[in-house]
């Protein structure tokens, strides 16, 4: 399309919002935690020229007859057929569904036929949302998801117009309120499945909470912040995660001795043409401020070449704070705003990082355990910085730590595979990378 093609189209939907639509009517595809919230925020807080017009769910009887329909005005329409939503009149249809089917065909139909969109979706922006901006672009609606990273922490808008002016080399944090929730609790000492029940529960957690324990919805949201942030677009696959299903009470003890805590980090930065990045339960020092993220809180740190340090931090999870962004998304479109865009490459992704290592051995203890460790880390060029042993623990399964000094991911994987060989080995060793207080990991 060219400028001046897309200059018209942009103002057509501009004078669409502001003229000929002085009501700008409201659709919610999902209505369960965030959707349930976003009618409830709506209603409390009447916003002036916004209407929610529909609301489609599946089943959607169940839906009606639930305490949160009270916040859904009189006259909306109740359906479970998608297609009152897409041939309807309405200006916003806002997803609040999840997954890539049926989502993507219908937000694809929703944009064709002139309908802006909002939504929380992660996995369906960071594998689809280039080609759907795209598709907005042409078709002159917005696309806008600042609910799909960080819940209601506004991290999106703020490094799409509050940092496009500097040049981001680099972003870590916590972006996972499920894994945050979980493991503080865990460091106080309650167990892994009973609290991963509670953030079920507590409507923090993916409707497959596999999502948030082994990484990916980590990931989804590492790649969307990198493709705003460092104008870097990623296939999600290629960046590797780490389940904090592996962690243990143990680990929180051990870590404890080293001055740290266990966080679920998700790390991307530019490395020449490539970018490093990588979801993994890593060690963090005590005074580092992902330390002091707690429960759904999420902290997200851009490092920029001209403007240093910026941290975005707040409730990443739970119905009302990611409300929040998506009712905060839907008043900017209303009301024409249009986000900063720059233009995206693809880049590959590598996950070799530079970094000390906590490894975690349980073993049948017998003499030479130590030595036939420090042996298979001393074959891959890899230090040992220091061994724990807390005392106390039956000898026939005995669980032990040794850390490196710093040595590449690829170099501890190959004395790790030896490792996990010893007959000795009870269980697979578990590896976590520390965060260097400097570094921020
Ligand atoms: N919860 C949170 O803290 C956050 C969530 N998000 C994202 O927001 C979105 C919504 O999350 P959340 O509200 O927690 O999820 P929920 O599971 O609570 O709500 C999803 C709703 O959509 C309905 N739904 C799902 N698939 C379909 C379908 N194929 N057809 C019809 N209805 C469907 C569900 O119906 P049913 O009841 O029958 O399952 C449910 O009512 C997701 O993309 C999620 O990743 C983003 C940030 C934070
Ligand atoms: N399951 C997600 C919800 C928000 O994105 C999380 O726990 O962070």
């Amino acid at each position: 399309m060219t400028a001046k093609k897309t200059k018209q189209t942009a103002a057509k939907a501009l004078s669409k919002t502001k003229l000929t639509a002085p009501t700008v009517k409201v659709a919610l595809l999902g209505f369960g935690t965030v959707g349930s919230s976003v009618a409830k925020l709506l209603s409390v807080q009447k916003f002036p020229g916004i209407e929610l017009t529909h609301v489609y769910n599946r089943n959607v009887a169940r839906k009606r007859e639930s305490e949160a329909a009270k916040f859904v005005p009189k006259t909306a329409v109740w359906t479970e057929d998608v297609n009152v939503v897409l041939n309807s009149d309405v200006d916003v249809v806002i997803e609040l569904m999840g997954g890539m089917i049926p989502a993507e065909g219908w937000l694809r139909k929703a944009i064709a036929s002139g309908k802006s969109v909002v939504t929380a979706n992660k996995q369906l922006i960071a594998y689809k949302g280039a080609a759907l901006a795209k598709l907005a672009a042409v078709n002159g609606v917005q696309l806008v998801y600042g609910a799909a990273v960080a819940g209601g922490v506004p991290v999106i808008p703020g490094l799409a117009q509050g940092l496009g002016g500097d040049q981001i080399t680099r972003i870590s944090g916590i972006v996972n309120g499920t894994c945050n929730y979980i493991l503080t609790r865990m460091e106080t000492g309650a167990d892994y499945s009973t609290v991963l029940a509670d953030a079920q529960a507590l409507g923090y957690a993916e409707s497959d909470p596999s999502a948030d324990v082994d990484g990916y919805d980590a990931r989804a949201k590492l790649c969307i912040l990198s493709r705003i942030a460092m104008h870097a677009e990623l296939n999600p696959d290629d960046v590797t995660t780490q389940s904090i299903a592996d962690v243990d009470a143990i680990d929180f003890a051990y870590a404890k001795e080293l001055n740290c805590t266990i966080r679920q980090v998700s790390s991307a930065r530019v490395a020449g043409s490539l970018i490093q990045a990588r979801v993994a339960p890593m060690l963090v020092p005590l005074a580092s401020p992902m330390a002091w993220s707690h429960g759904t809180q999420n902290m997200v740190v851009a490092s920029g070449r001209f403007g240093g340090d910026v941290v975005f931090s707040g409730h990443g999870a739970g119905g009302e704070p990611t409300a929040v962004a998506v009712v905060s998304d839907l008043l900017a479109v209303a009301q024409g705003s249009h986000a900063v865009q720059l233009p995206v490459r693809k880049r590959n992704v590598t996950g070799e990082f530079m970094a000390s290592h906590y490894v975690r051995v349980v073993v049948d203890d017998k003499p030479g355990i130590v030595s036939a460790i420090s042996g298979a880390l001393a074959k891959v060029g890899a230090n040992i910085d220091s061994i724990l042993q807390r005392p106390g623990y039956p000898k026939h399964r005995l669980p032990f730590v040794v850390t490196t000094e710093p040595c590449l991911t690829s170099t501890i994987h190959k004395a790790l595979a030896s490792i996990a060989k010893m007959d000795c080995m009870l269980e697979p060793p578990l590896c976590l990378q520390m965060v260097d207080i400097e570094d921020k990991g």
